[in-house]
């Protein structure tokens, strides 16, 4: 990497959305404070003298503070104050070019939307790449649409690609829509997916530019982007040793006794649907956690700070629920909180799998739990199907290979439900034969599940998700059996209370003795 070439935190200026009488160069000022790492002086409608003197001032700023000023699309301007480089577009100077009017020690960044693009620019020399457009952007019109991070990463994987190919390094930022709620999803989402390889960092302009406070905005996006490098959520699993059964079941007890020894109670949060609501209230409290049912979007902020988990259910998902659960998972994710996201019914109407598809987008999930034809409709096959909100069709040949596939994919843990459950965080993959079919003949047996998840991952967010999610589904299932056998359960009405009761009176003893997990791979 080009000396001083740090893109962690890339401010992109934008002189009009500045307050009015605040010098473009004290919000640098401000910005560079709070942890910005490199600026470019983006100003589309700036007279050239106007340009220049504006870059001469914020380059005073950046140069004493020994970071990086990069003058977008303008060479001219480039030279005149002696920049660090440039960035530029397509439609602009051709990069060969660029490089013959500035040299080698200049630094040239380069936009790039598609795998074309971005393998011409690592051939023709650019020291790095912006890769938009990352999310919908109000700051400028783009020709086109949004690639979500998922477009983002598979432009990333081609990129060093090319760039192993050509034995150059490559480095990238993405750009569009990045703020501090989508900060750690989109830099944990466009990892590669063979090799778990980050970005360099982010490029903003408004979340930064429009802040009342730039140092604050910058501080908290940048330690938002630490979290999301440093932390072993997930995506980080490629490089972590495969979890052995024995290792996993000792792990479950741990976690499954700080809850119902009350060492720890969690305050599970839930956005859910209408029919099951009162039985996962009742599940929640029974397992150990502290239900609260909230889906209004104007309570999200307040209540953000004190949640444990949030758990998502769109099985009687409205308009305003909507609002309520895109609120509340900005604030989950600002907060680095786990949410389990229960897409009821996604493969059903075009509507829902709508939701669903712009909530995974927009924020992604720490975990996702569906029955194999909700997990079928997500991952886009058609070995499943839905009728109403239960799968029917006859099972997936392969399914450890589904869910370690679609983890993967959505960089999460997933679940699925079923006689069997497969559980996967894309590295080990775990069935668990426990259950009754007793569940299969009551509403929201699975809701439960999803109150389990929440009830049980958000200790052990960092790393250790999986062991979290299978704490939740082998507890769910032992108080099932366990109900099941009672001699006063005469059918599902019966079953339904004693499920809760054995939820309740479930042991970490009668856990370790009677849960059948099995690593599939
Ligand atoms: C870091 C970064 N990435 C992308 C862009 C977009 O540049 P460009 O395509 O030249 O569009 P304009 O910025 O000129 O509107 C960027 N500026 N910075
Ligand atoms: C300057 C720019 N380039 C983009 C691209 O997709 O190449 S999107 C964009 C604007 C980004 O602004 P904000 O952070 O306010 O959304």
């Amino acid at each position: 990497m080009k000396q001083n070439l740090d893109l962690t935190l890339y401010l992109v200026t934008d002189s009009q959305m500045a307050p009015a009488g605040k010098p473009l160069a004290q919000i640098v000022d401000e910005a560079i404070q709070g942890g910005v790492t490199i600026v470019q002086l983006r100003e589309k409608t700036a007279e050239t003298g106007d340009f220049v003197r504006t870059a001469l001032e914020v380059k005073k700023v950046t140069s004493k503070a020994g970071i990086p000023l990069l003058i977008n699309d303008r060479v001219d301007v480039a030279q005149a104050v002696d920049a660090d480089g440039v960035h530029i577009g397509q439609d602009d100077l051709p990069i060969e070019e660029a490089r013959r009017i500035l040299g080698d020690n200049k630094i040239i960044g380069v936009s790039v939307q598609t795998a074309e693009e971005a393998e011409e620019a690592i051939v023709k020399g650019a020291d790095y790449l912006g890769i938009g457009t990352c999310y919908d952007t109000a700051t400028k019109y783009v020709k086109v649409g949004p690639q979500g991070p998922q477009g983002v990463r598979s432009v990333w994987e081609h990129a060093l690609k090319t760039g192993q190919r050509i034995n150059r390094p490559v480095h990238a930022v993405t750009i569009g829509g990045v703020n501090s709620y989508n900060a750690v999803h989109v830099l944990i989402c466009t990892r590669t997916l063979a090799d778990n390889v980050s970005l360099d960092g982010l490029a903003v302009v408004s979340a930064i530019m429009t802040a009342e406070s730039p140092k604050t905005a910058a501080k908290l996006l940048r330690s938002q982007i630490s979290f999301a490098l440093e932390s072993s959520w997930v995506a980080k699993q490629d490089n972590s040793k495969p979890l052995g059964v024995s290792r996993a079941c000792q792990a479950i007890a741990t976690v499954f006794d700080n809850v119902k020894s009350g060492k720890t109670t969690p305050l599970v949060q839930h956005i859910t649907n209408q029919v099951v609501i009162n039985d996962c209230a009742n599940a929640c409290l029974a397992l150990g956690g502290s239900p609260i049912m909230a889906s209004d979007p104007v309570e999200q902020h307040d209540l953000a700070s004190a949640v444990s988990s949030l758990v998502i259910n769109i099985g009687t998902v409205s308009d305003h629920q909507i609002a309520g659960m895109h609120a509340a998972m900005r604030e989950a994710r600002l907060h680095n909180t786990p949410i389990v996201i229960d897409p009821v019914g996604v493969g059903t109407t075009p509507f829902r799998k709508q939701v669903v598809k712009e909530l995974l987008r927009d924020y992604g999930a720490h975990v996702i739990k569906g029955n194999a034809g909700e997990i079928a409709a997500l991952f886009g096959s058609s070995e499943m199907q839905m009728r109403g909100v239960d799968a029917v069709g006859g099972g997936f040949k392969d399914p450890a290979k589904v869910v370690r596939e679609l983890s993967r994919r959505e960089r999460c843990v997933v679940v699925m439900t079923g006689k069997v459950d497969y559980l996967s965080d894309g590295v080990s993959t775990f069935a668990v034969h426990n259950g009754h079919s007793l569940q299969g003949h009551i509403t929201g047996s699975g809701c439960m599940v999803g109150t389990a998840l929440g009830t049980f991952i958000h200790q052990v967010a960092n790393g250790d998700l999986l062991v979290g999610a299978l704490t939740g589904v082998v507890a769910i299932n032992l108080a099932a059996e366990a109900a099941a056998l009672r001699s006063d359960v005469k059918g599902p009405g019966t079953f339904r209370a004693a499920f809760i009761d054995e939820m309740y009176n479930l042991t970490v003893d009668t856990l370790l003795k009677n849960m059948r997990v099995e690593r599939v791979k």
